[in-house]
């Protein structure tokens, strides 16, 4: 039976501040897959696992199905659930992909591609996984919660991988390349990668006062989520953990409290565990953040890195231009860097499937 379908799955801003890999926005900005299934047409695709991609919009990403980050993700679920080291998609799937996600700039690009691939399986091969299901495939390739979270589940998440049995630890450590199927000149590997355990993330959704928006100042150049990752330390000084879990603390209340109060957010949003070890990979990072603070802009609450950056978060409820203006020109002033701004609101619902 041929059928027709689109996936949409929000962006996201992990960390909101000292949040770091524990705290995610959902965003309303969306990445759809237009999909249509037709086993019974006789097959005019190449793709030696049946799937036909196209691309729109932000970015160029590979299109062949096992190059390309959603289509990988979908061929890891299918594999895993059918124990079967070849498995491919349905005869004729043909999947439309647009993004206005920019990619490698900390608004969830790579979680939402993941995200969308896991529904892509669930859907085409009928799993019937709900979304908490999911979440444990997403997990195994994206391994760290905070955005995953938020692009499956909207709103605004604090997240944790729970403690595993050793059996466990065994099943979710497996390297990545062992996980997402990579491109060979002939399939070489007959294991099928595993299941995953279960509930491997656990999440709360806190409540976001409405009138809070995201503007994001997007510099129009990448940093990978890998690179800004590669330079944070492998332990911290007590006295700057304590600094972010007494911030963490007071955010995720003080972001729903009405009206919000600007002095206390913007303390709360502070941090001294990722943002100053990134602040290399982006000029004049420490000067910007510290650039608008309630005191000099009306209607701002706080201000941080969006995700892994480039993108800057502020979130305030006015004064959106000339908290935008402010950043934008101190980019372009003193290092030459265009900049995109986008209000954004909360996508509440996080990731869904609709049928024409
Ligand atoms: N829609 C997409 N389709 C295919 N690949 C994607 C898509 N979105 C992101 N990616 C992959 O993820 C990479 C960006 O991931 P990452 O460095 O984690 O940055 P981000 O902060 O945007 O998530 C891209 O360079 C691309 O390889
Ligand atoms: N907690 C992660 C979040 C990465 O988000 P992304 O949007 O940049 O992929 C980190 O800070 O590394």
């Amino acid at each position: 039976m041929s059928r027709e379908f689109t996936i949409k799955v929000p962006a996201s801003s992990a960390n909101i501040g000292p949040g770091f890999d524990v705290l995610g926005v959902g965003l309303a900005l969306y990445l759809e897959l237009k999909v249509s299934v037709n086993p019974s047409f006789p097959s005019t695709i190449k793709d030696p696992n049946h799937c036909y991609l196209s691309y729109d919009s932000e970015g160029s990403v590979p299109l062949g199905s096992d190059e390309n980050l959603i289509t990988r993700t979908a061929l890891y679920v299918l594999r895993a659930c059918a124990r079967d080291a070849t498995a491919k998609f349905p005869e004729n799937t043909h999947v439309h992909v647009v993004n206005p996600i920019p990619l490698g700039r900390g608004l969830g690009s790579s979680g939402a591609a993941v995200v969308a691939g896991v529904m892509l399986a669930n859907e085409v091969a009928g799993l019937g996984f709900d979304k908490q299901r999911m979440l444990d495939f997403c997990l195994m390739i994206e391994r760290h919660p905070d955005n995953i979270t938020a692009a499956m589940m909207g709103g605004f998440c604090g997240s944790y991988l729970r403690d595993m049995s050793a059996e466990d630890v065994l099943l979710r450590d497996v390297p990545l390349s062992e996980v997402l199927p990579e491109k060979k000149p002939e399939p070489t590997s007959s294991v099928a990668p595993q299941e995953p355990p279960q509930d491997i993330g656990r999440h709360v959704k806190y409540h976001w006062n409405p009138a809070v928006k995201c503007i994001a100042i997007i510099p129009q150049f990448e940093v990978s989520t890998a690179s800004s990752r590669a330079v944070l330390p492998d332990s911290y000084l007590r006295a700057d953990v304590i600094f972010n879990l007494q911030r963490l603390s007071v955010l995720t209340t003080a972001l729903s409290a009405n009206p919000p109060d600007a002095k206390l957010v913007y303390a709360a949003m502070q941090d001294k565990i990722h943002q100053p070890y990134r602040a290399g990979l982006i000029p004049g990072l420490t000067e910007i953040l510290s650039s608008v603070t309630p005191e000099t802009h009306t209607g701002l609450l706080g201000i941080c890195l969006s995700g892994a950056g480039p993108t800057i978060l502020a979130l305030a409820t006015e004064g959106f231009d000339a908290i935008s203006s402010e950043i934008t020109g101190r980019f372009k002033r003193e290092n030459d860097i265009d900049c995109v701004v986008k209000v954004l609101e909360l996508a509440h619902e996080g990731a869904v499937v609709e049928y024409v």
